[in-house]
C-alpha cells in the first residue's frame, strides 16, 4: 500500500505538464486513482470466484451473467486507466531518462569534438552563420574586423565560440576585442596552450586566455597504509615547503589515519506560505517518515548516483527551510543535488498549491558561506584524521617541542579562535592547503570556505609523543564533474590514483581524495604551528616567499627606469 501510495503521489507531480486521463475527471487525482485500484482488485476477484465456482459445478465459462459482464467491463476500464496513468507514463519516463542520458552524452561529445556546448547553441550557430558582416559570413571575416564588431558592440562577444565554430579563435577574437575597448595589453595572459572546447558550456564563459599557476608536489604523505604525492597549487612561497615537513614528519612517525564519517551533499530551497499553520504542515509533511519514500523516488530518479539521505528543516515565521541532503557518487555533486531538490519542489508544489518558492537555495544549505549548520551538520565529505608523531621527530624535523605544541595549539587555534568568535576556524591555516589542492585538481574553489572549516586538536600520547587531529566536517570534492576533467586537473587526480569515476564503487575516488585532503591538513597544522612555535615564520617567509629579485624592474609594465621603482630591499 505504501508503494502503491508512493506511485500515485511520485505520478501527480507530473500532472501539470502530461496529459492523463485523470485530467479529464473533476476529481483529485489520488481519489480516482484510488477508486480505481479499488474496482480493478474488486472485479478481478469478483471475477476468479465466479470462475472457480463455475468450473466447481461444471457451468460453461461462456455463460456470462450480468454482475459478470458489469465485472468484465469495470476490469477492462480500470486496466486501462491504471495503465494509461502508470504503465505508459513509466516506460515514457524509461525513455526519457535514456533519451536524457544519451543528449548528454551527445553534447559532451560535440564539446570535445566541434565545440559546441548544446542543441540550442547549435541552432544558434546556424542562425549566426547566416548573419553578415561587410558582406561576408562573421566567420570569413579577417579576426581584426571581428574583434571590432564585437568592440563597438555590433556583434555580442559571448556568441564567437557559435559563430565561429572554432573555441580557440573565440578567445583569441574575443582578446583582441577587450584590448581594442580598454586600451590596455593583455600581453603576459597566455592564449596558447589550452583546449578551449575542453571548457565550453562547463567551465569559463567569455575566456581571453588563462591564469598559470604553480603546482607544487608534497610527499609522500603516509596515509591509512599508502603513499601518496599530492599536488597543490599555489602562489604563496614557503606554503609547500611547510606542508612537505609535515608529510616528513607523520611519515617518520609511522603514518596518519584517515577515517570518513559521513558524505553528502546539500541543498536546502526557501518556500513561503500564508500562514505559519501551513508552513509547520509542510515539516510535519516533510518529516513524517512515511512521505520520505515517495520523496526519495522523486529525488533519486534525477540521477544515477544521487541518493536522498534526508531532508532536515527549520523555520522562521511563514518561511521553511528544507535542508536536502544526499550522497552523489565521485561528482561534488551540486548541479546533482540542485537537479534532485527542483523536482520535488515541483511535487510539493502541486500538494501544496499555496507554497510560495521564494529560492532554491535558502542558504540553509549553505553553500560557499561559513556558517553553524555546516560546521555542526557536515556537508560533503566529514573526515577526521590523525597522527602520534615521535617526539624525536618533533624535536628533529619539526625544530620544536612537544610541550609548546601543545601549548600553542590550546592558546592560539582554540582559545584565539574563540577570542575571534571563529566558526569552524579553530585551526591554524586549513585553508592554504585546501585551497591549493582544490585548485590543482579542479575543484570548485569557492568552496574552500565550508571546506576549510577545522577543529586541530594536539595532545600529549604515550606520555611523551604528541598526538594531533584534524576534524573537518565540510570536505566538499568530487573526481567527475566541474573541472576535474581538464588536462591538467585531471593529471593531478591521476597522480593521487583518484581520476574520475570508481565504476566499481562510485564515490569512493571522492572519499579517497577527501581522505588525502585531510591529511594534507594534517601535515600543514603540524608544521606551521611548529614554525610558530620555534618562532621561524617570518625568516621562513622571507626566504620563500620573498624574492631576491626586483620586482618593480621585472615587471614589463613598469618603466625601470622610472626613479625610485627599483628601490626594493632583499629580505633573507
Ligand atoms: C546564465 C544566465 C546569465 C542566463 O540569463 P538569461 O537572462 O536567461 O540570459 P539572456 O540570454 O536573456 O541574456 C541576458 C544577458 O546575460 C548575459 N549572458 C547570457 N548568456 C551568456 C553567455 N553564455 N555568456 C556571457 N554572457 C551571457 C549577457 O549579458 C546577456 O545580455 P546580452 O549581451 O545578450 O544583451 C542566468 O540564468 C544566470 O545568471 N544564472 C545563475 C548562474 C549563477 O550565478 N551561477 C553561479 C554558481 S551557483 C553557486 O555556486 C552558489 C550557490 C547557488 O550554491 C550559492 C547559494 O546557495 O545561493
Ligand atoms: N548548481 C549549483 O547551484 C552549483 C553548481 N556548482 C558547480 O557544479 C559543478 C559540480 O556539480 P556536480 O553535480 O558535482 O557535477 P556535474 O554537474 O558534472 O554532474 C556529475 C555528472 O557525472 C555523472 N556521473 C558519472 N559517473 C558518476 C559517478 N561515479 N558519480 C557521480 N556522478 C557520476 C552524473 O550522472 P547523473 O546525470 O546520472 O547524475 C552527472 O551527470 C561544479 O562546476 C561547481 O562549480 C557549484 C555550486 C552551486
Amino acid at each position: 500500500m505504501a508503494l502503491m501510495n508512493a506511485c500515485m503521489q511520485r505520478e501527480k507531480a507530473y500532472k501539470n505538464s502530461k496529459a492523463l486521463a485523470s485530467d479529464a475527471l473533476p476529481l483529485p487525482v489520488a481519489f480516482t486513482n484510488k477508486v480505481f485500484f479499488v474496482l480493478f482488485f474488486g472485479s478481478s476477484y469478483y471475477l476468479i470466484q465466479r470462475w472457480r465456482e463455475k468450473i466447481r459445478t461444471s457451468t460453461p465459462l461462456h455463460a456470462l451473467i450480468l454482475g459478470e459482464i458489469v465485472a468484465m467491463v469495470i476490469l477492462l476500464a480500470s486496466f486501462i486507466y491504471l495503465l494509461g496513468f502508470f504503465g505508459i507514463d513509466y516506460v515514457q519516463n524509461i525513455i526519457g531518462k535514456t533519451w536524457d542520458f544519451d543528449s548528454d552524452r551527445e553534447i559532451s561529445s560535440n564539446n570535445n569534438n566541434n565545440g559546441n556546448s548544446s542543441c540550442s547553441v547549435e541552432k544558434e550557430k546556424s542562425k549566426l552563420r547566416q548573419a553578415q558582416f561587410n558582406g561576408k559570413s562573421i566567420a570569413d571575416n579577417r579576426d581584426e574586423e571581428i574583434a571590432f564588431a564585437v568592440g563597438n558592440g555590433s556583434l555580442a562577444s559571448y556568441s564567437l565560440e557559435a559563430t565561429l565554430g572554432d573555441c580557440k579563435r573565440a578567445a583569441s577574437v574575443r582578446r583582441r576585442a577587450v584590448e581594442l575597448m580598454t586600451g590596455r595589453s593583455l600581453e603576459g595572459l597566455p592564449l596558447e596552450g589550452f583546449d578551449y572546447q575542453s571548457i565550453l558550456g562547463q567551465c569559463c564563459e567569455l575566456p581571453v586566455g588563462y591564469v598559470q599557476i604553480p603546482v607544487g608536489v608534497i610527499g609522500p604523505l603516509l596515509l591509512n597504509g599508502s603513499e601518496y604525492m599530492v599536488p597543490m597549487a599555489t602562489t604563496e612561497g614557503c606554503l609547500v615547503a611547510s606542508t612537505n615537513r609535515g608529510c616528513k614528519a607523520i611519515y617518520q612517525s609511522g603514518g596518519a589515519t584517515s577515517i570518513l564519517l559521513r558524505d553528502g551533499m546539500t541543498r536546502a530551497p526557501v518556500v513561503r506560505f500564508p500562514t505559519v499553520k501551513r508552513t509547520a504542515e509542510l515539516k510535519f509533511y516533510l518529516e513524517d517518515p512515511i512521505n520520505f519514500d515517495t520523496l526519495s523516488v522523486l529525488f533519486n530518479r534525477t540521477s544515477r548516483f544521487a541518493k536522498l539521505q534526508g531532508i532536515q528543516c527549520a523555520l522562521a515565521g511563514r518561511n521553511l527551510y528544507m535542508r536536502f541532503c544526499c550522497s552523489t557518487g565521485d561528482a561534488m555533486g551540486m548541479n546533482m543535488v540542485s537537479k534532485g531538490v527542483q523536482n520535488v519542489v515541483d511535487y510539493l508544489q502541486d500538494i501544496f498549491p499555496d507554497m510560495d518558492v521564494i529560492s532554491i537555495s535558502g542558504n540553509f544549505c549553505a553553500d560557499k558561506k561559513a556558517t553553524a549548520v555546516n560546521w555542526i551538520e557536515g556537508r560533503g565529505k566529514s573526515v577526521v584524521c590523525e597522527a602520534v608523531i615521535k617526539e624525536e621527530v618533533v624535536t628533529k624535523v619539526l625544530k620544536t617541542s612537544v610541550p609548546s605544541l601543545l601549548e600553542l595549539n590550546m592558546i592560539k587555534n582554540l582559545a584565539g579562535s574563540a577570542m575571534a568568535g571563529a566558526i569552524g576556524g579553530y585551526n591554524a591555516h586549513a585553508a592554504n592547503i585546501v585551497t591549493a589542492i582544490y585548485i590543482a585538481t579542479g575543484q570548485d574553489p569557492a568552496q574552500n570556505v565550508e571546506s576549510s572549516q577545522c577543529i586541530t586538536m594536539i595532545e600529549e600520547a604515550n606520555g611523551k609523543d604528541l598526538h594531533i587531529s584534524v576534524t573537518m566536517p565540510c570536505i566538499e570534492v568530487g573526481t567527475i564533474g566541474g573541472g576535474t576533467h581538464l588536462a591538467s586537473q585531471a593529471a593531478c587526480l591521476n597522480l593521487l590514483g583518484v581520476k574520475g569515476a570508481n565504476s566499481d564503487l562510485p564515490g569512493s575516488n571522492s572519499q579517497c581524495l577527501a581522505r588525502i585532503v585531510a591529511g594534507a591538513v594534517l601535515a600543514g597544522e603540524l608544521s606551521l604551528l611548529s614554525a610558530l612555535a620555534a618562532g621561524q615564520l617570518v625568516k621562513s617567509h622571507m626566504k620563500y616567499n620573498r624574492s631576491c629579485r626586483d620586482i618593480a624592474s621585472s615587471d614589463p609594465l613598469v618603466d625601470p627606469t622610472v626613479e625610485g621603482k627599483s628601490d626594493i630591499t632583499c629580505f633573507s
